[in-house]
């Protein structure tokens, strides 16, 4: 669904990686590890068509980002869900409407759908904070939001960079059980973290592969778990 193949990036005279190649299909899970400053974010970036490469090709359900136009990159878009570091959120929107932001944006948000928006935050457990904004959650609550944000289109792959940076380790393992259950239904996830305790948590209940970008070359991270 998702396919770097042999990808470079860099900014300026900055070459952050070289040679970077990874598969996302359905069902499978990576963890992606490595340093602050590795090019984390700027990998996940490359997989949804935010980014171009500087080299090699990044695949997007079988097109390469470069020869995409607009509107076939949109509708890529829609098919991948993203969890972002820092939430991007709309303040003066409450969080159900934060999470419901992609189907107001693309015209879908109708009765039936509103219904899927508060299901869905019932599932992540913000029910009760709803009518909330955003600057009013804790920073597990806010990742929660920007999880079912993420999914309200029915995403078939799951970007999610540090979905557990600011949060304690309970809050953490919550998040990284509601990416496996997700995982359980088929869809891809790739899950940005700089915590191996966490990767370390799920050793022997889930197929997964651990990745790390590092001296701008991504490979194995480890055992696979
Ligand atoms: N738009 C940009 N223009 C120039 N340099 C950038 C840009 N975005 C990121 N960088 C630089 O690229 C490097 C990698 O950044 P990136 O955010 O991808 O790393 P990361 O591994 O996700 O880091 P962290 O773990 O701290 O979030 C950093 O040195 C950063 O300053």
């Amino acid at each position: 669904m998702i396919e770097l193949d042999r990808v470079a990036m860099r900014y300026g005279d900055n070459e952050l990686f070289y040679d970077a190649s990874l598969s996302l299909t359905p069902g499978s899970f990576h963890f992606l590890t490595g340093p602050s400053g590795a090019g984390k974010t700027t990998l996940i970036r490359l997989c949804y068509g935010d980014l171009l490469p500087t080299g090699g090709n990044v695949r997007l359900f079988g097109d390469p980002t470069v020869t995409l136009g607009r509107d076939a990159l949109a509708h890529a878009r829609r098919r991948i869900g993203v969890v972002h570091q820092d939430g991007q959120f709309l303040d003066h929107l409450s969080v159900e409407d934060n999470v419901a932001l992609p189907l107001i944006v693309s015209g879908q948000l109708n009765a039936a759908r509103r219904s899927e928006v508060r299901d869905l935050l019932g599932w992540v457990g913000l029910s009760s904070r709803r009518n909330a904004r955003p600057q009013e959650l804790s920073g597990g609550e806010k990742q929660r939001a920007a999880l079912a944000r993420a999914l309200i289109l029915s995403p078939d792959v799951i970007l999610a960079d540090e979905p557990t940076g600011n949060v304690d380790w309970e809050m953490s393992v919550r998040l990284l059980k509601l990416l496996l259950e997700l995982n359980r239904l088929g869809k891809a996830v790739l899950l940005a973290t700089h915590d191996l305790s966490l990767i370390r948590s799920v050793r022997g209940t889930v197929q997964a592969r651990v990745l790390r970008l590092s001296d701008r070359r991504l490979g194995a991270g480890g055992a696979d778990i």
